[in-house]
């Protein structure tokens, strides 16, 4: 499919929205390849602090971002800015994005627009909708069709290393992504303006299944969290881990994905990274609820987006729709919010006392929402 976004030249003008961790990150990582960033924050204080001292005082505020970084805000940027990018990245919690895009939509030029990057990993509550039908909806399926989308296991923050919270990307750990989209030039693209040898890049062309991977993952991270919570050790991480891929697996296919994304970095990449860390904020929920904190509670003091909360929600909607089982899943989730209000314990036991089934066990209808997404989009 022939692009129809204006090309990046080297260093190309990106503006990210979104200046929390992941957002502030990218925005690290790009500037630190020398492009010209511009970081957009809902927050005033974090536009003078970023632009003054290149300290982010809300999040990764040990480290020092990139010169290279002008910050915008608190008003969303308007015409003029947008009409200068190259590329505008998205850094925005999934519950959010359509009330952003429905205001940016409008400086869009249809014909020639910058390549659009989203790197949120969730389903909006209500209309169980990805990322893609968001932007469909919003912003019309030609540039939904090019939009690219980033995903894999990228922590934004690192574990503690000599009291400093060490930002992965800017650490130069080795790091990997799958890139995808509907249009391989703009998967190309994205793909060249992000890779480096720290932090490399592979691309697709499902990403129907790279946004569900990115969304599950944080469902079961959730539950294994819990499992630790709980005082389970190793082998029902492992338990955790293998069956919600599994899950997410028949889940996606009965959606229409490609099940091999599952088997990728977006997919069992993601999972096995974010079911095995404390660093992972979805993890840590379902840890601190496995200890027997409330969720209202844990939310109202992580101090950044847990992504798998809202989308167990989203996740309910389309297993009932796709009438497929997912019974990690289900006990995460429980009558349209997770965990509380249920006895956690009472829950695991229910879980462990299913009787035996196939290990693998992929639905044989498939594709219905996918295709209907497909069909939004005109390419079907
Ligand atoms: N932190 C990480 O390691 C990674 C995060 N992601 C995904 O990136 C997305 C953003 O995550 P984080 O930056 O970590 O979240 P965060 O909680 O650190 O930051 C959230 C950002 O969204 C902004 N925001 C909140 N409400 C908003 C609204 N109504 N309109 C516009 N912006 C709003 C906040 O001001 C803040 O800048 C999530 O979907 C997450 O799953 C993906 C990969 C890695
Ligand atoms: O998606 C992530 C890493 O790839 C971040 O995971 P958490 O949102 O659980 O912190």
């Amino acid at each position: 499919m022939p692009s129809p976004t204006r090309s990046i030249s080297e260093p190309s003008k990106v503006l990210v929205f979104g200046a929390g961790n992941f957002g502030s990150c990218l925005a690290d990582h790009l500037g630190d390849s020398d492009h010209d960033v511009y970081l957009w924050s809902r927050q005033g204080e974090v536009v003078e602090s970023l632009n003054k001292t290149h300290r982010n005082p809300m999040y990764l505020k040990d480290h020092h971002f990139s010169t290279n970084i002008t910050a915008v805000g608190p008003e969303l940027p308007g015409e003029t800015l947008i009409n200068e990018m190259d590329v505008l990245l998205f850094a925005i919690p999934t519950q959010f994005l359509r009330e952003n895009l429905e205001k940016l939509r409008l400086y869009l030029n249809k014909e020639k627009h910058p390549l659009l990057i989203f790197v949120n990993k969730g389903i909006e509550i209500g209309t169980h909708a990805l990322t893609l039908e968001i932007i469909t909806d919003t912003c019309g399926a030609g540039i939904a069709k090019a939009a690219t989308f980033i995903s894999g296991p990228s922590f934004a923050k690192e574990s503690k290393i000599c009291n400093l919270t060490c930002l992965l990307v800017v650490q130069r750990q080795p790091t990997s992504v799958s890139v995808t989209s509907f249009t391989d030039s703009e998967a190309q693209r994205a793909a060249i303006l992000f890779h480096q040898p720290h932090f490399r890049c592979y691309t697709g062309s499902d990403p129907i299944g790279t946004e569900l991977a990115g969304a599950l993952k944080n469902v079961y991270a959730i539950a294994a969290g819990a499992a630790d919570g709980l005082g389970f050790e190793n082998n029902t991480r492992a338990m955790i881990i293998t069956r919600g891929l599994a899950e997410m697996t028949r889940i996606g296919t009965a959606y229409g994905a490609d099940p091999l994304t599952f088997l990728g970095l977006a997919g069992v990449g993601d999972l096995f990274m974010s079911c095995s860390s404390p660093t992972s904020r979805n993890y840590s929920v379902g840890f601190r609820l496995g200890k027997g904190e409330s969720l209202d509670s844990i939310i109202n003091n992580l101090g950044s987006v847990a992504e798998g909360v809202t989308t167990a929600k989203g996740v309910k909607m389309i297993l009932d729709e796709l009438g497929i089982k997912a019974r990690i899943a289900t006990t995460v989730i429980y009558e349209e919010t997770i965990i509380p209000g249920k006895d956690i314990q009472a829950a695991v036991r229910e879980l462990l006392e299913l009787p035996s089934s196939k290990e693998i066990d992929l639905p044989s209808a498939t594709g219905g929402p996918a295709k209907q997404l497909m069909k939004k989009l005109g390419l079907d």
